[in-house]
């Protein structure tokens, strides 16, 4: 049988799939932080273990989380500071049910997410913890994936399960409909280094943009998704966030929003199609001048501020960072400090906003704060 499965239909799967739930411990009733016995398919040899469906009712303040993955995973899960102190949420301001945000119909994209406030750059959105992770894997038949991702969701309380299965679906396959909500919706989730899905209801109804006003990062160490503003949003406007690289080209990111998420952008930047890739190209040829440091360098002030309003003046104020640490390094190279400051600090802040409070990667900008004239970049450059 266990040969077969790849072979055979789903009315014959749906009466194998019981028989073949093996209880991952039949001698104890301990499966504490979880609710229920984990069920799991068989040993799998190309991910060296088997798969198992653990779920907390309890987890997020009672907002419950199922998760797929295998024993090993489920014990760090287990073990992480989410699990081991529910306070630690809470500290976090994590799944706080707040106002400022509403959903309604959109036109051509189905629901969208608004503000029901005035939100400043820097808020947050939303913050919550996931409530359906699943490891990330193509060799379970997908009939199979469905039957262990379906417990996982019957296991989770009445309001979460509802709220995963209204959210939108990406193929209308009955057959795996899990899969299909699971394949619209889900954020990427890291987990000991191995790759999961991992669904927060709440954040699947923003839509995409390729100037967004908002931006999302996933703390795989809290399991929590964050969506903060990037520019002031006004009462009532949507709140977008990008699911492509607002970075690539117009036909890079319509080939990856259609493959991925079956859709046609038609935001502001994609209705004036390739013209808008003039500035992505000019953002490329600006960094490649202040990256040259040989004497006969173009590089300047001038070539440096340019780089910030460019990205400025294409919506990208989420992705700001390469482009003040440029600014700053170019205010340092010729002697300004109180140039290599704005530029630092606004370049730190903008990292810290794409990439969360614990990281950090300036590449280039790294110890620049507080050390300019010991700095490698310090006077490198002759002011003009
Ligand atoms: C994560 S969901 C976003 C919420 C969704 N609109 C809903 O009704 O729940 C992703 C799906 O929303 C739709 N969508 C998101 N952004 C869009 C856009 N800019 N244009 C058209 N459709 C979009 C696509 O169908 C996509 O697969």
């Amino acid at each position: 049988q266990q040969d077969s499965l790849g072979r055979i239909n789903v009315h014959e799967l749906l009466q194998l799939v019981e028989p073949n739930l093996l209880s991952e411990d039949n001698n104890t009733n301990d499966f504490a932080p979880w609710s229920y016995k984990p069920i799991c398919t068989r040993f799998i040899d190309s991910i060296g273990s088997k798969l198992c469906v653990y779920t907390s009712s309890t987890f997020g303040n009672y907002r419950g989380l199922s998760v797929f993955t295998t024993p090993e995973i489920s014990r760090k899960i287990a073990a992480s500071v989410s699990f081991r102190s529910p306070k630690s949420l809470a500290d976090h301001a994590l799944n706080v049910v707040e106002s400022r945000w509403y959903t309604k119909p959109t036109p051509g994209k189905g629901l969208g997410m608004f503000a029901g406030d005035h939100i400043r750059p820097g808020e947050r959105v939303t913050a919550n913890t996931p409530i359906l992770i699943a490891y990330t894997e193509g060799f379970l038949p997908k009939a199979e994936r469905e039957e262990y991702l379906r417990i996982a969701v019957d296991q989770l309380p009445g309001p979460t399960k509802k709220s995963l299965l209204e959210l939108s679906t990406l193929y209308d396959d009955r057959e795996i409909p899990i899969q299909g909500i699971i394949s619209g919706n889900a954020f990427d989730l890291q987990i000991d280094g191995n790759g999961h899905l991992a669904v927060f209801p709440e954040a699947s109804r923003i839509n995409h943009a390729c100037s967004p006003n908002s931006q999302f990062r996933v703390d795989s160490s809290l399991l929590s998704h964050y969506v903060v503003a990037v520019r002031s949003i006004d009462k009532d406007e949507e709140i977008t966030i990008a699911y492509s690289n607002p970075l690539e080209d117009h036909a890079q990111r319509q080939q990856h929003l259609k493959q991925s998420f079956d859709f046609t952008c038609r935001c502001l930047r994609c209705s004036q199609g390739q013209e808008a890739d003039a500035a992505l190209n000019e953002i490329a040829e600006l960094q490649l001048i202040l990256s040259d440091w040989t004497p006969s360098s173009e590089a300047s002030i001038k070539k440096a501020e340019k780089l910030v309003k460019t990205y400025q003046d294409l919506g990208l104020e989420g992705y700001m960072d390469p482009a003040y640490c440029h600014a700053a390094l170019m205010y340092n190279s010729v002697g300004s400090i109180r140039g290599a400051k704005k530029y630092i600090d606004l370049a730190i802040e903008a990292n810290k906003l794409r990439l969360g409070p614990k990281l950090s990667d300036l590449g280039a900008c790294d110890n620049m704060v507080d050390e300019f004239q010991s700095h490698w970049s310090w006077r490198r450059r002759k002011p003009v």
